[in-house]
């Protein structure tokens, strides 16, 4: 019997497996008349990490949220495993959503409920909406989120407030959120952009682990292309909502750095080494 097998007759929903990401000729024009992306075509693989940088404004959200359809595409498809995202709305969208973990620059907790409770949260994504309603939780609920918490360090800060803790302490639980809904993906809108360079090194190592024991297909914009070379394999640079850059981060030379900033490197586009 195999382990979902297993899970499915204990009665939990088994764990995920990572999905690939496809965008094929994407544009999105926001109702305002701002073109954000223009015909942009992108294949990751399921189980990859892969960057995306370029300056403020140039559409690395707005990339990343047409992935779990928070932003709808104006022209083009975009698949995640076996779902196609544009189009969907409703409850079909709610249930794609639900396979994709997001982490934000503002980690997005609510910081007067304690660490236990913000990672519980992230069982109710998939959850029907009446058990979300009740907030009825399972022994296995909780010790998934337990174990998200375990995975990040943070299983000895549980019952703090969220309030109480750093912008890294405070990240690594809105990971162990993502993680408590078993992703196939894993979304992080520049997770890093507001902690300082150790603690962005500490979470980005989190996010390379993550990827790497449990094979999750993870997309993380980062506007500065160091932290890119060091954490990710492949990095896609945006201009002016314009993929310009597709390809291993680490051989990516300044000719391209200007490429996708359109200026030259200066030092504070560098945030450092890790140790
Ligand atoms: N909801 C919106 N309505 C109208 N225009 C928007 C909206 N969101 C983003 N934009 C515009 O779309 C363009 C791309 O923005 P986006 O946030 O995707 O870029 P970004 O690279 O992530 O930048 P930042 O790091 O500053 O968020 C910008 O010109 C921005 O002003």
């Amino acid at each position: 019997m195999t382990h979902d097998t297993q899970a499915a007759e204990a009665g939990h929903a088994p764990a995920s497996a990572a999905w690939p990401i496809r965008l094929d000729g994407v544009s999105v024009t926001y109702p305002n008349g701002t073109t954000a992306l223009r015909d942009v075509s992108l294949d990751i693989d399921a189980g990859e990490m892969v960057s995306i940088v370029g300056l403020s404004g140039s559409g690395k959200s707005t990339l990343i949220r047409t992935i779990n359809g928070l932003v709808p595409v104006t022209a083009g498809t975009v698949t995640v495993g076996p779902h196609t995202v544009s189009g969907l709305h409703g409850r079909r969208l709610r249930e794609v959503r639900g396979h994709v973990g997001m982490i934000f620059q503002g980690f997005n907790l609510a910081t007067r409920v304690d660490v236990y409770r913000n990672t519980l949260v992230g069982r109710f994504a998939r959850a029907g909406r009446l058990r979300t309603l009740l907030g009825v939780t399972s022994a296995r609920d909780r010790e998934v989120a337990l174990t998200a918490l375990d995975t990040v360090g943070m299983l000895d800060k549980v019952w703090s407030r969220a309030a109480a803790l750093s912008g890294g302490q405070q990240q690594r639980v809105a990971i162990a959120r993502a993680l408590s809904q078993e992703p196939s993906i894993m979304l992080a809108d520049e997770p890093v952009a507001s902690l300082d360079p150790p603690t962005a090194h500490a979470v980005m190592s989190e996010l390379e682990r993550i990827n790497a024991e449990r094979h999750l297909t993870v997309l993380v914009n980062l506007h500065l292309m160091d932290l890119a070379r060091q954490y990710t394999r492949r990095m896609i640079g945006l201009r002016d909502g314009e993929l310009v850059y597709d390809g291993p981060a680490a051989e990516a030379t300044e000719a391209d750095f200007e490429q996708i900033y359109g200026r030259r490197i200066r030092p504070q586009d560098r945030l450092g080494d890790r140790t």
